[in-house]
C-alpha cells in the first residue's frame, strides 16, 4: 500500500491522508470520481480527512439527491430574457478559495440556505473530500436581482487538475466570463496561469478577485500588480474579498451582472449545445450537463451527438438549481442537464456536440477531442479467480469515464490481468483506488509507462506502452518517447534545487523569467517519463511546498531508450522490465537490483536477482537463504531497521506474486517507479 501512495504523491501531496488511509474505512458515493479533478494539498487532505472520518458510516448521496429544496420548482427555472443570463465559471489555484467562494455565491442569492448547506456544496462527495480533489463537475443556477432586475446566474465548475485540462477547456467554452479567485497572501501559481491562458482563449472575459484579505498576511495590491505583470490582465478594478468572512460578495455578483457578457441570442438556429460534462447513473442512464450555444432544446426531442453520431429521445431535460429540477426547454444561452437513457458516457463524451436529429446543424462546435490515455501500467489481481470481477469492475467504471481503456493482458509471471491506459497518473491513481475499495479487488500494480513509438526496420511504426512487448532490438531503427513541457513557478530560494531537478530527469532548459522580485517562473522540456515518478513529489519537497508547476504534451522526440530486464532466481519477470535511456540503465540496473534485494523476502535457498540489457548482466545482487540464526544475528545489529524491514514483509505479504519459486511482493513492481530518487 505504501508504495502506491507514495506513486500517487508524484501527483498529489498526500501526506496528511496517510494517517486515516490505514485506519478509517471509507464510503463512496455511487458516482464515478469524474474527471474534473484538482491538486490538493497538505492542509485541504487534512481537513478532508477529517471530514471522512466524521461522515463514516453514512452512504453518501449521489449530487441530485441531496436535500436542498426549499424554494418552491417554478421559481427555480428562473426564466429570463437572454439578456439576463450570465454564464461564469471560477479559475482559482488549489486552496484558494474556489469552493468558499461558490459556496457563498450560493448562499448569498439564496440557492442554498445556509441550514441546507453541506459543508461545501460543490464539492459534496466522500472521495472528494478524503482525497481534497474536486471529482465531480457541477453547475448552479442563481438567482439575482440587480437594479431592480432579475438575473440567472449560472455557475459552471471547473475542474482544475492538468490531467483534466481538457474538461477544463470545454467547461470554459460553456462560459462568457470567468472570476480569477487569487489568495491574496500567496499570490499566482502556476496551475491558475494555465487556466487563465484557457479561458483567454475562449475569449472569456475575467474578472480578477484577490481572495482572503481578512488573513493578516494579506497583500491585495503587490498581487494585483503580480497578476497584471504575469498574466497582462487589468487590475485596477479587481474585486477585494474575503470568501469566509462574506466581504466583497456582493461586488462580485454586481460585476458579473454588468462586466460578463450576456450569451448571444441565437435561438431561432439549428440546435448546437456543448457537452460539458456528463456521468453515469445507475437508473437514468447517463446524465449529461449541457450549455446551449443555438437554438432550442425541448423536452422529447430527437437528438444527435455529433461526434459519437449517435441518436436518442432526450426524456428528460431541466436545469440545475444546483439540484436537478425538469423543465420543459431549454433556449439558447441556457445551461442543464439532459437524460435519454444513453448507455455509457463514452457516448456522451465531454467536448461532443448535441443538435437535433431532424435539422442538423452543419458543423459541430469547435474543440472535440478524443481521449488519449499518456500512462498505462498493468492491472492484475492477486487471487487469480478474480479476474472476471476485475473485467466487471473496469467495465462499469468505464460506463462513467470515457477517458479509461483497457484490454487484456497475460503475463507468465502475473497470470491473466488487463493493461489499462488514463489520462495521467492522478487518473490512474483514483482508478486504482477505486477499484480495491468499491469492488473489494485486491490488486498488483505494475510501475506505469508512457507510450513509446517504436520505429520497425520493415517501415512500420508501432505504438507499445509495455516495456514487456518492445520490439526486439534487431527489429527496430530507433525508439521515440512523449515530450512534455513544464513550467514550474517558485520563490527564487528554490530555482538552483528545481533546475538541478529538471536536469536529472533529462530535461532540457528552455527559458526563466522573473515574474516578481521574489517569484520566477522556470521552462523545461522533459520526457514524460521522466514526470512520471516522483517528480511532483520532489519539486514539493525541494521547494518547501512553495512551488508550483503545470505540463503539457509537446510530442515524440527520438531517444536512445534500451529495454532494461530484471531476471530473480534466472527468471525474466516481464512486468519488472523498464524502458530506460541508455545512460541511466547502469545506475538504475543497479539500484533496481539492490531495492529488490531489499523488498523481496529471503527464501529457503538463494535467489541471484540480476539486471541485464539483452543477454548482458550489468548488475547483480544474491539474496542468501534463510538460515535458522538469521534473526538472532541481526538482532546484533541495528534492531529499529529489521524491526522495519520485518513488518514491511509482513504487510507485504498480502500482495504477493509467485515468480516461479519466489514471492514477489507489490512493493517490488513499484520500486521502479520510485528509483529516480535513490539513483539521482
Ligand atoms: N482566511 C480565509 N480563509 C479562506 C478564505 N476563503 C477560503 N479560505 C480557506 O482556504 C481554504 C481553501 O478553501 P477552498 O474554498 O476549499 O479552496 P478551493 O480553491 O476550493 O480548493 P479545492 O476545492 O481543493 O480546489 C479553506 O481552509 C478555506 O476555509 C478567506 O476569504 N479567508
Amino acid at each position: 500500500m505504501a508504495a502506491k501512495i507514495n506513486s500517487l504523491a508524484a501527483l498529489v501531496s498526500l501526506q496528511a491522508s496517510h494517517h486515516h488511509h490505514n485506519s478509517t474505512p471509507f464510503y463512496f458515493s455511487p458516482f464515478s470520481p469524474h474527471l474534473s479533478t484538482t491538486l490538493t494539498s497538505r492542509r485541504r487532505s487534512l481537513r478532508s480527512a477529517v471530514v471522512a472520518q466524521s461522515t463514516a458510516g453514512t452512504q453518501s448521496k449521489a449530487p441530485s439527491d441531496v436535500d436542498l429544496a426549499a424554494v418552491s420548482g417554478q421559481d427555480r427555472l428562473l426564466k429570463v430574457p437572454i439578456s439576463n443570463i450570465r454564464n461564469f465559471c471560477i479559475i482559482a489555484h488549489i486552496d484558494h478559495g474556489k469552493s468558499t467562494l461558490a459556496d457563498k455565491l450560493l448562499q448569498m442569492t439564496g440557492t442554498v440556505q445556509k441550514r441546507e448547506m453541506k459543508e461545501q456544496f460543490l464539492d459534496n462527495m466522500d472521495l472528494e473530500r478524503e482525497r481534497g480533489i474536486t471529482i465531480k463537475l457541477q453547475a448552479a443556477r442563481m438567482r439575482y436581482v440587480f437594479e431592480n432586475e432579475p438575473y440567472c446566474l449560472n455557475l459552471i465548475d471547473t475542474p482544475g487538475h492538468v490531467d483534466f485540462s481538457y474538461e477544463v477547456s470545454r467547461s470554459l467554452a460553456a462560459c462568457e466570463g470567468a472570476l480569477l479567485v487569487v489568495d491574496a497572501s500567496q499570490g499566482v501559481e502556476a496551475q491558475t496561469l494555465a487556466n487563465v491562458y484557457l479561458a483567454l482563449e475562449n475569449n472569456l472575459e475575467i474578472i480578477p478577485v484577490l481572495n482572503k484579505i481578512d488573513l493578516p498576511g494579506a497583500e491585495p495590491v503587490r498581487v494585483s500588480q503580480e497578476i497584471e505583470e504575469v498574466v497582462g490582465l487589468d487590475c485596477s478594478d479587481a474585486i477585494h474579498c474575503s470568501a469566509k468572512e462574506g466581504i466583497g460578495i456582493t461586488e462580485i455578483l454586481n460585476a458579473i451582472v454588468k462586466r460578463i457578457p450576456p450569451p448571444c441570442d441565437t435561438a431561432e438556429r439549428p440546435l448546437r449545445a456543448l457537452i460539458f460534462d456528463s456521468y453515469y447513473d445507475p437508473y437514468r442512464g447517463v446524465i449529461v450537463y449541457f450549455r446551449v450555444i443555438d437554438g432550442t432544446i425541448k423536452k422529447g426531442d430527437r437528438i444527435y451527438f455529433m461526434a459519437s453520431k449517435k441518436d436518442y429521445f432526450a426524456d428528460e431535460i431541466g436545469v440545475l438549481s444546483p439540484n436537478q429540477l425538469q423543465a420543459d426547454e431549454l433556449y439558447a444561452g441556457e445551461v442543464g442537464y439532459l437524460a435519454a437513457s444513453i448507455r455509457s458516457v463514452a457516448d456522451a463524451r465531454v467536448g461532443d456536440t448535441i443538435t437535433h436529429y431532424g435539422r442538423k446543424a452543419e458543423n459541430s462546435l469547435p474543440g472535440y477531442e478524443e481521449a488519449t490515455p499518456m500512462v498505462f501500467c498493468g492491472l492484475f489481481p492477486v487471487d487469480a479467480d478474480k479476474f472476471p470481477d476485475l473485467r466487471d469492475a473496469l467495465e462499469k467504471l468505464q460506463l462513467n469515464d470515457a477517458a479509461l481503456k483497457f484490454e487484456p493482458e497475460t503475463s507468465s509471471a502475473m497470470g491473466f490481468g488487463f493493461r489499462c491506459g488514463f489520462l495521467g497518473l492522478l487518473h490512474m491513481e483514483i482508478i486504482q483506488e477505486r477499484l480495491e475499495r468499491e469492488y473489494n479487488l485486491t490488486l498488483i500494480t505494475t510501475a506505469p509507462s508512457v507510450v513509446y513509438r517504436v520505429n520497425c526496420i520493415n517501415g512500420d511504426t508501432v505504438e507499445c506502452s509495455n516495456p514487456s512487448l518492445l520490439p526486439e532490438p534487431g527489429k527496430r531503427t530507433s525508439i521515440e518517447e512523449p515530450y512534455v513541457k513544464i513550467e514550474m513557478l517558485t520563490p527564487k530560494d528554490y530555482i538552483g534545487p528545481l533546475m538541478e531537478l529538471a536536469q536529472d530527469r533529462r530535461g532540457e532548459f528552455k527559458e526563466m523569467k522573473f515574474i516578481t522580485e521574489n517569484r520566477a517562473s522556470i521552462t523545461y522540456e522533459l520526457p514524460l517519463a521522466e514526470m512520471v515518478g516522483d517528480f511532483f513529489d520532489q519539486l514539493k519537497s525541494r521547494s518547501k511546498g512553495y512551488a508550483s508547476m503545470e505540463y503539457s504534451f509537446l510530442g515524440y522526440k527520438e531517444s536512445e531508450l534500451i529495454k532494461l530486464d530484471i531476471q530473480i532466481n534466472g527468471e525474466r519477470v516481464e512486468p519488472l522490465a523498464t524502458i530506460v535511456h541508455k545512460d541511466k540503465a547502469y545506475a538504475v540496473g543497479r539500484a533496481l537490483t539492490q531495492k529488490l534485494k531489499e523488498l523481496i523476502p529471503r527464501q529457503m535457498f538463494k535467489v541471484p536477482i540480476q539486471a541485464c540489457i539483452g543477454a548482458k548482466v550489468i548488475a547483480s545482487e544474491s539474496l542468501s537463504a534463510i538460515r535458522k540464526d538469521v534473526l538472532s544475528k541481526c538482532y546484533g545489529g541495528d534492531i529499529t531497521r529489521k524491526k522495519k524491514l520485518l513488518k514491511k514483509q509482513a504487510e507485504g505479504k498480502k500482495r504477493m506474486k509467485a515468480i516461479g519459486k519466489v514471492d514477489v511482493p507489490q512493493e517490488a513492481f513499484m520500486a521502479v517507479l520510485k528509483l529516480e530518487k535513490e539513483v539521482l
